[in-house]
């Protein structure tokens, strides 16, 4: 069984992580995981943070000499902002020396002086948060719902991708398939996953030039209004073994799980798989996968709608979900709401945010998927080690009757 914890505040000193199931030998090391984080800072229109903040990352258990060794593995991803927040964290008022975290915004001057944010963001967990955990400051809860945490499932995707890979040769590979109104076409190639540097190198992390130079424009037009943007992302996982999943019960659904585990994005309102939506919209006739064999005889499908998923498990071709990121909620052009602290109108609080964080968005949705497929997969497999693992992989796929391959 493979399990996953987090823990930490977006201003705090660290955020952690804990993957606890992990097979003994998956090869991955602390490059590895920087490598991953620092893909998650990629993006244009993020905020100010993600120039200058450091991701940290310390394998603090689980891991000895690049191999994972069979116990939890622990991330620690130290925030190098921390000095200063510190001071904004503290209980005493704070010298105004450190209100460059906040520079160019209104309420740089408030939080320093650690006044309470009374003026919940619509959209955020703000006014939610405070009513439901008594709080007449919406700093803690803003701490906790932050995406900074997805720094954390970053890093554990990046484990659980080593496992998949060295099971199973499973690669995966996410990009941005709309920003705001702008979307890649329907016919647009698909990225393989050699083509992740090249994802990483572009701006919006999209796959056609075209739609990647007008998403750019469309950043910096909503930049310039004072607004925010949100947009969909794609995840594909190839060579997921055939019967990764299961149909006899609602919760080892493969399906299911991706959808809880995307939606459990910040800011995710909506998650597909394969064609999903739009096979609503088809008939039958034209919204399945036909069967034929292949020139060596083997079975293949004509297309791949349903995304990879049939009755729950993966079906041995491309898995492919998408996920729905609302804009985000920090609108510069601050939105109406009431100061809770004096019941009057006001407009929301309004502190350093991202413009639009769809390409981030992308690489936490891989590796959402990275750790659900891993999970799935360690269950119809098992194995302490993680040669037993591949060795359960290659036997179970040569025990596929020949003409059902
Ligand atoms: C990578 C990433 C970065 C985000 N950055 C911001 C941000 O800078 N400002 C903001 O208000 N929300 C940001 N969000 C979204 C909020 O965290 C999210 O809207 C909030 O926690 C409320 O949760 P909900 O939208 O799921 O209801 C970001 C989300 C992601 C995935
Ligand atoms: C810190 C990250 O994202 C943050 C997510 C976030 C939010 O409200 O979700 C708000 C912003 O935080 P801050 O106000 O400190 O700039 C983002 O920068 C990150 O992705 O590492």
């Amino acid at each position: 069984m493979l399990r996953w914890l987090t823990a930490g505040e977006s201003h705090g000193p660290a955020v952690l992580g804990i993957l606890e199931g992990v097979p003994a030998g998956v090869e991955i090391t602390t490059d590895d995981v920087a490598g991953a984080l620092a893909r998650r800072r990629l993006g244009y229109g993020r905020g100010a943070r993600m120039k200058f903040e450091q991701d940290a990352v310390r394998l603090l258990g689980g891991v000895r000499h690049g191999r994972t060794m069979g116990g939890p593995v622990a991330i620690e991803i130290g925030n190098s902002e921390w000095p200063k927040w510190e001071q904004v964290m503290s209980a005493d008022p704070v010298d105004t020396s450190v209100l460059d975290i906040d520079a160019g915004t209104g309420d740089a001057r408030e939080q320093a002086r650690n006044k309470p944010l009374t003026r919940p963001r619509p959209g955020h967990a703000d006014l939610v948060g405070m009513a439901k955990y008594h709080l007449d400051d919406a700093r803690p809860v803003l701490e906790r719902a932050s995406a900074r945490e997805t720094a954390t499932r970053v890093a554990l995707g990046r484990v659980a991708a080593a496992l998949l890979e060295q099971a199973a040769g499973v690669r995966l590979v996410s990009h941005v398939v709309q920003t705001g109104p702008i979307s890649v076409p329907e016919d647009a190639a698909l990225p393989g996953p050699d083509d992740v540097g090249a994802l990483d190198a572009d701006p919006v992390r999209c796959f056609d030039p075209e739609s990647s130079a007008r998403m750019v424009a469309e950043i910096d037009d909503a930049k310039k209004s004072g607004d925010t943007l949100g947009g969909v992302v794609e995840v594909l996982a190839y060579d997921v073994p055939p019967g990764v999943g299961s149909y006899v019960h609602s919760d080892r659904r493969l399906d299911a799980r991706l959808a809880g585990a995307l939606m459990s994005i910040q800011a995710i309102k909506g998650v597909e798989v394969g064609d999903g939506f739009r096979t609503a919209g088809r008939r039958g006739s034209v919204a399945h996968d036909e069967i034929v064999r292949d020139a060596d005889g083997h079975l293949t499908r004509q297309t791949n709608r349903a995304g990879g998923v049939e009755g729950g498990m993966a079906n041995g071709q491309v898995l492919r979900v998408r996920a729905a990121l609302k804009p985000i909620s920090t609108v510069p052009r601050a939105l109406a709401t009431v100061d809770v602290a004096t019941g009057e109108a006001a407009t929301a609080l309004h502190q350093r945010s991202d413009v639009c964080a769809i390409a981030p968005a992308a690489v936490v949705a891989e590796a959402m998927v990275a750790l659900v497929v891993a999970e799935s997969l360690l269950e119809k497999f098992g194995g302490d080690s993680i040669s037993e693992t591949a060795r359960n992989v290659r036997t179970y796929l040569e025990s596929i009757p020949e003409h059902m391959r």
